[in-house]
């Protein structure tokens, strides 16, 4: 695949992917990694990271660039020992994309406290504990990094799937907090949007019949490729940009602009407030 980026961009630096073993985290692997960035995968399968980690291997990035593990970005201590082998492996953390997240449907009425938790712990805990343990170890002391969260489009709510919600728009609000916060300290912290309507692994499990759903609420009337995004990634992870900081990008061939998001009833009318 010919890349939009000049060759090279990213030599002698390392980003670390959260969830990269699959989906849009395995596009931006492919594409840091052809632009020369040494890459550290994880997520919470090893299966997925060894499939993350070949893939990468057959597009010839050599094996001294790469390294993978597992690690449940929910829990601290898992968090810490990951960053830990990354640093002793590469010496230095210049990118982190936290990709990893995801949720399930769930009207919330009937959302149990655990499930509700869950999410919140996935989507938000986990980017927060990954990216306090980077900038920490390795971009605060070496004055220098790029954080790029990946959200949802949340900008309508999150309806049928409020937990998810909350918790990315609790990260977005994350984004320009840091953004302000470790601004003196060289990072830059921007978020991307990925709109309901990217077809990846991750959204292979709604179906068709929603994914078709989502694909007729889409202005640009298709699906968006997990190549699309990583490209808008990268661009964030580059240091091509650095007056950008505390974005967040909507990547969503127009999504949050018109149609319905997510099949759920549409909302009966309701009488005037009498008195
Ligand atoms: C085409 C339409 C497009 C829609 C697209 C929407 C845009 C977003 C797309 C994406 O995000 S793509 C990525 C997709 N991948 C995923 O979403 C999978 C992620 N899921 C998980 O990783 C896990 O399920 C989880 C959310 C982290 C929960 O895992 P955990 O191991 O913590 O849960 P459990 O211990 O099993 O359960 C805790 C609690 O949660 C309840 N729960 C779990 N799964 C479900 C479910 N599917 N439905 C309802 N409730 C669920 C579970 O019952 C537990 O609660 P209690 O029963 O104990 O009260
Ligand atoms: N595709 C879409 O339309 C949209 C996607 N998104 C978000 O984009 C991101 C990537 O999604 P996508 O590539 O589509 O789906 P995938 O399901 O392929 O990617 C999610 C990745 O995150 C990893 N992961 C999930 N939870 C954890 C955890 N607790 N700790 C470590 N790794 C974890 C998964 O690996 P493992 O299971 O091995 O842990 C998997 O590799 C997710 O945050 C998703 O919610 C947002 C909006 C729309």
């Amino acid at each position: 695949m010919q890349s939009m980026f000049a060759a090279g961009l990213f030599a002698h630096q390392v980003a670390l992917v959260t969830g990269g073993g699959s989906g849009i985290g395995l596009a931006t692997a492919r594409e840091l990694t052809a632009l020369g960035a040494s890459v550290a995968i994880c997520g919470r399968k090893m299966e997925k990271i060894e499939a993350g980690l070949a893939a990468l291997a057959a597009d010839g990035v050599p094996s001294e660039r790469l390294f993978g593990g597992t690690c449940d970005i929910r829990e601290p201590d898992q968090v810490a020992a990951f960053v830990g082998q990354v640093i002793e492996r590469f010496g230095r953390i210049d990118v982190l994309v936290n990709n990893a997240g995801g949720q399930f449907p769930s009207p919330a009425e009937t959302l149990s406290p655990r499930g509700w938790e869950a999410v919140i712990r996935n989507n938000l805990n986990g980017t927060f504990f990954m990216t306090r343990e980077v900038a920490t170890r390795a971009m605060i002391p070496a004055k220098r990094g790029r954080i790029v969260n990946v959200t949802a489009m949340v900008v309508r709510g999150f309806p049928g799937m409020s937990h998810t919600g909350a918790a990315r728009a609790g990260v977005e609000n994350l984004t320009r907090s840091l953004a302000i916060e470790w601004a003196a300290h060289g990072i830059r912290v921007n978020a991307v949007a990925p709109g309901n309507n990217i077809r990846s692994s991750g959204t292979a499990q709604y179906g068709e019949e929603l994914l078709e759903v989502t694909r007729k609420a889409t202005p640009l009337k298709r699906l968006g490729t997990p190549e699309e995004v990583a490209r808008v990634i990268v661009f964030l992870s580059s240091t091509q940009n650095d007056f950008v900081t505390g974005a967040v990008w909507g990547i969503d061939g127009g999504q949050p602009l018109w149609g319905e998001l997510w099949p759920i009833p549409e909302p009966e009318p309701q009488p005037e407030a009498k008195g």
